[in-house]
């Protein structure tokens, strides 16, 4: 496997930002073209099922001036199965969702669902999309992922970023430990693993430096960073701060 670590950048909070007007600025494919010129591998955008930032046009607008792969988020409902068979996106990532939730808190529950997950997934495979889980780093769900042939999983980086930026040095150790072990045993199962949410400067490192990991995927603290630096710089110091974790 290729020591190069991709770098998927979420765009979704740049819709948040136009949002909160109307209107179509700050335009987030803009931004996701912005992003592939500045070095990002990828581009992922999350339809939430209520719209609240991405919205449909923008996955259209997406698809038409991409040249890097689009990882589309979506909760595995029936409306997004058909919107993602539309669109036939390079991989297809299943997020779980709760509409009050102020950003995904969890992963998705594979290992309750398998059977009724593994029939879920088939039409995108069968399409060509890549199927990503986004799970938490927990043995019965990576375990799950391996059994309904998912060639992907996200591990939710969530707990381990949060416990960084409140500087709760114990639990942050103990969530990298988590996924340390679940990265290592999802491709010991045949998996490509992601990471993501959350990450920063500061948590990326030890995240980047893990063998075998394939792809990152970082978006809040980058919009957030690229109202001070501008997005390319802002893309370019987090491929910066990866590279160095990974030499
Ligand atoms: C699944 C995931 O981690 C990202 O899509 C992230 O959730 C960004 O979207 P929200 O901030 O709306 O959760
Ligand atoms: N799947 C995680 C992702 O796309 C980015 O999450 P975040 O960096 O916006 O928290």
């Amino acid at each position: 496997m290729t020591n190069k670590l991709r770098l998927g950048v979420n765009i979704d909070h740049v819709a948040t930002v136009r949002n909160a007007r109307g209107g179509n600025v700050p335009d987030p494919i803009r931004a996701a073209v912005i992003a592939q010129e500045a070095g990002a591998d990828g581009i992922t955008a999350h339809l939430r099922e209520d719209r609240r930032h991405i919205v449909d046009a923008d996955i259209d607008g997406l698809m038409q001036a991409l040249t890097v792969p689009l990882n589309f988020e979506m909760a595995a409902t029936e409306e997004m199965q058909a919107i993602a068979l539309r669109h036939k996106p390079h991989a297809v990532c299943l997020v779980p969702e709760k509409r009050e939730e102020r950003t995904t808190e969890g992963g998705l529950e594979v290992a309750k669902q398998d059977n009724a997950l593994a029939q879920y997934i088939k039409p995108f495979t069968d399409a060509g999309s890549r199927v990503s889980l986004f799970i938490a780093a927990d043995k019965a769900q990576v375990e799950a992922a391996a059994r309904i042939g998912a060639p992907v999983i996200e591990l939710h980086a969530g707990a381990y970023a949060d416990a960084w930026a409140e500087e709760r040095w114990d639990e942050r150790d103990s969530e990298l430990s988590k996924i340390t072990d679940m990265a290592a045993y999802a491709q010991e199962l045949g998996l490509e693993v992601h990471v993501g949410h959350g990450l920063t400067y500061d948590s990326v490192g030890p995240i980047a430096a893990l063998p075998g990991v394939a792809e990152l995927n970082i978006g809040h603290f980058i919009i957030g960073e690229a109202i001070f630096r501008g997005l390319g710089p802002a893309i370019a110091e987090m491929r910066r701060c990866m590279d160095v974790a990974r030499a």
